[in-house]
């Protein structure tokens, strides 16, 4: 029997049944939405037939459109691909038709899983039930009449927040504010709906088309005020991203001149948007995070992840105790292990903070913090690793001790223990030397604080067992990470692929660039902040540490630059102690300190590296790209190493561990649109003027001379050789 289709079943009560059967979500994929055309049209000619309930199969409602179609969109570059569900199922077969429909709503109905349901006459839902329209995260506005419905169903006011902020509510929410009629259990749904379609037929309840109504939208100036402060909210917080306005320009169409023409404006509109980078971006970006769990000769051989229930953390320091934070609040068991007592007081009091931290943002109830919290075992020797699962080992980066804490747990662990490191600097192969269980020695590279950066960085060796890196992406996936396999090399993924983004920053402010300007370009971009910022953030001794590290590994083409070590001896330290290339005062956003241009005036005169000694004059563009295509460059290194599974796995990466614009679909991505000949040639024009430095790389020549993106398969180079 087909997987996806739409079924049709008509009791003796009179009522059809149609059910959506597409799993896991029951996505709106084109023959899903010609079968339902299909059904509603028999249900329209079938005399037995007096109302109508729609519902998903296997307790899921719908997760939506098709996001595949999207992608399809954009490979294609063809609009038609996307069916019109709008009107010709939503409007004339489904609210206007002459029988009643209830939706019968379980588990989910997103998107255009819940468009199907707005336009209902009437929505039964079973408890916690996840109700939203997260289109605007995929580039688009709702397509199929979410956003003239939802606001007539919900309010202005909610509804707007809904959509722009893609926040989701449950049916319980839902039934207070009138989108949901009633919430019933799960067992008793159908039946309910099937008795509330016939009593709607039977005029016993109202026959409510959502489209129609006006009674929730207020005076139309109350309207345009709610839209006027969502605008302004939307541009700080979307400046790049154009589905935001869009969004409430179609709200607006729809309240000014009725809620068809608004299903009209929202259509086209629509379609627009699925043509925008911005929807490429997102979509891809969609895919590209559900594709990092997917590593090949790991989770495609048929083995089992094993249960890991309990984990020791060595070390209690800020990622020792975040990582255990991490575990804790998935309900591990976490032994904390910490040399001194003192020290030990300190990891826990850390943990305890992170954990209430997340209660007074409403994160968390006081009571799962309470059951968190009671996981935890503070411990000052190995007595308690006799019946770990995994043991994750934060220490400082110092080989020798590392060396020694891995011979002394080979020693005190169960031989089925998964031994991971977080170092985020040391080769495994080294980390692991004095031991004999290369096999199950792995590194579990966290991001600072390590309760809440999404992303964990899985590092493999080539002795790394398969069985050991699947146990480590289902805790990954448990802890609520997006785990990325790479292999084991100096900086893995994300630090190795940015370590030129500060080098390039440094090479544009000793050419005579403004420093707070090169950090504009970059926000303005879409980072959060730009490299200037980032060192104060980081302290200055974390990025003296990392450009020595990088130097050793990568002489050939690593900018020394004096520019930090000048700012020590001046007594500043960054964000750590208030005297950084910014002003931090408590409660309002950073502001310039125009007292270190002297001393970066001090640092161009010992680099001299203005090209003819006068300062470079450069586009906002050029800015952008002298600090970005040595970063691309780089990933480009990382692909032709095979230090990354797929190239998506690198834009995942630069996402959550640099928070690089989504919507810019990742560092690779990104690259792929701007075209690898444009970055060949500008890095090969700058590096006539500054060397190595901005030297392209073999791959990036390679795909720039044959045409080929840099995204695709190893397969497209023929020089490609994977360490994975
Ligand atoms: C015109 C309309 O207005 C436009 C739209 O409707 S656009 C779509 C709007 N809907 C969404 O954005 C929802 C997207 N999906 C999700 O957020 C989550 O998948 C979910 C909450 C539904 C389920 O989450 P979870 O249980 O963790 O499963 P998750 O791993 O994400 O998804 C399971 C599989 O379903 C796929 N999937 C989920 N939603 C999908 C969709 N709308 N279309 C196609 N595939 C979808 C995923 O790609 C994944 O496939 P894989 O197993 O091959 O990797």
């Amino acid at each position: 029997m087909a997987k996806v289709k739409v079924t049709l079943e008509v009791g003796n009560d009179g009522v059809a049944v149609i059910t959506i059967f597409n799993p896991p979500v029951n996505a709106l994929a084109i023959p899903i939405i010609a079968g339902l055309k299909e059904k509603f049209d028999e249900v329209a000619r079938r005399n037995d037939v007096t109302a109508i309930v729609l519902t998903g199969n296997g307790g899921r409602f719908s997760g939506g459109f098709d996001i595949n179609v999207f992608e399809k969109v954009h490979k294609s570059g063809d609009v038609s691909l996307v069916p019109d569900v709008s009107v010709e199922l939503l409007v004339n077969r489904l609210e206007d038709s002459k029988k009643p429909v209830v939706a019968a709503v379980e588990g989910l109905a997103l998107g255009g899983g819940l468009e199907l349901a707005l336009g209902c006459h009437a929505r039964i839902a079973a408890p916690r039930t996840q109700l939203g329209l997260p289109e605007l995260t995929l580039g688009v506005i709702p397509g199929f009449g979410g956003t003239q419905r939802l606001p007539r169903l919900a309010g202005l006011h909610k509804a707007v927040e809904m959509m722009l902020l893609s926040k989701s509510i449950m049916s319980e929410e839902g039934k207070k504010l009138g989108l949901i009629d009633a919430i019933v259990p799960s067992q008793e749904l159908l039946k309910v709906s099937r008795l509330w379609a016939l009593d709607i037929a039977e005029r016993r309840k109202p026959w409510l088309r959502s489209l129609h109504r006006t009674d929730k939208l207020g005076s139309l100036s109350e309207a345009r005020e709610i839209l006027k402060v969502a605008r302004q909210q939307a541009r700080k917080t979307a400046p790049n991203m154009p589905q935001h306005q869009a969004c409430l320009d179609v709200i607006e169409d729809g309240i000014v001149h009725g809620g068809y023409s608004g299903v009209l404006k929202e259509a086209k509109v629509f379609k627009e948007l699925v043509l925008s980078d911005t929807s490429k971006g997102l979509v891809h970006v969609f895919f590209a995070q559900r594709a990092t769990s997917k590593v090949p000769n790991v989770t495609d051989v048929g083995l089992k992840p094993r249960h890991v229930k309990k984990v020791a953390v060595i070390g209690g320091g800020l990622m020792g105790s975040g990582i255990a934070t991490a575990l804790l609040l998935s309900n591990i068991y976490v032994v904390l292990k910490e040399v001194n007592s003192e020290y030990l007081q300190k990891g826990i009091k850390t943990i305890e903070a992170n954990v209430k931290g997340l209660v007074t943002k409403g994160k968390l109830t006081h009571d799962k913090a309470q059951r968190a919290l009671s996981l935890l075992k503070g411990s000052l020797d190995y007595s308690d690793f006799k019946d770990v699962d995994m043991v994750i080992e934060a220490v400082i980066e110092n080989v020798p001790l590392k060396q020694k804490i891995f011979g002394e747990l080979e020693k005190v662990c169960p031989s089925h223990c998964i031994l991971a490191t977080n170092t985020s600097t040391i080769d495994l192969n080294v980390v692991g030397e004095k031991t004999s269980s290369h096999d199950r020695i792995v590194g579990a590279h966290f991001f600072s604080p390590a309760h809440v950066m999404p992303l964990l960085e899985i590092v493999r060796t080539e002795k790394t067992s398969a069985q050991v890196i699947l146990d480590l992406l289902t805790v990954g996936k448990i802890i609520k990470k997006v785990p990325v396999v790479v292999g084991n090399c100096t900086g893995f993924a994300v630090n190795r692929a940015f370590f030129p983004y500060t080098q390039g920053a440094h090479i544009l402010l000793y050419s005579g660039v403004d420093v707070f300007r090169i950090d504009r370009v970059i926000s303005n971009f879409g980072l959060p902040m730009g490299p200037f910022q980032l060192q104060d953030l980081a302290g200055y001794g974390v990025a003296l540490a990392v450009g020595k590290e990088f130097a050793t590994a990568f002489p050939d083409r690593t900018f020394t630059s004096p520019l930090v070590e000048f700012l020590i001896k001046h007594g500043r330290n960054g964000k750590n102690n208030g005297k950084g290339y910014y002003i931090y005062e408590k409660g309002s956003k950073p502001k310039p300190d125009l007292s270190v241009l002297p001393i970066i005036e001090e640092s161009r005169r010992v680099t001299n590296i203005m090209p003819g000694g006068k300062p470079l004059s450069v586009t906002d563009q050029e800015i952008l790209e002298m600090i970005l295509f040595p970063v691309v460059n780089e990933a480009c290194r990382i692909l032709d190493e095979g230090i990354v599974v797929r190239a998506s796995d690198l834009d995942i990466a630069s996402v959550l561990g640099m928070s690089f614009p989504s919507y810019r679909g990742g560092i690779v991505f990104w690259a792929d649109l701007v075209g690898p000949k444009h970055i060949y040639d500008s890095l090969k024009k700058w590096s006539g003027v500054y060397g190595n430095f901005y030297k392209p790389s073999r791959f990036l020549e390679e795909r720039a001379m044959k045409g080929v993106p840099l995204s695709a398969p190893a397969s497209s180079s023929p020089s490609s050789r994977s360490r994975m």
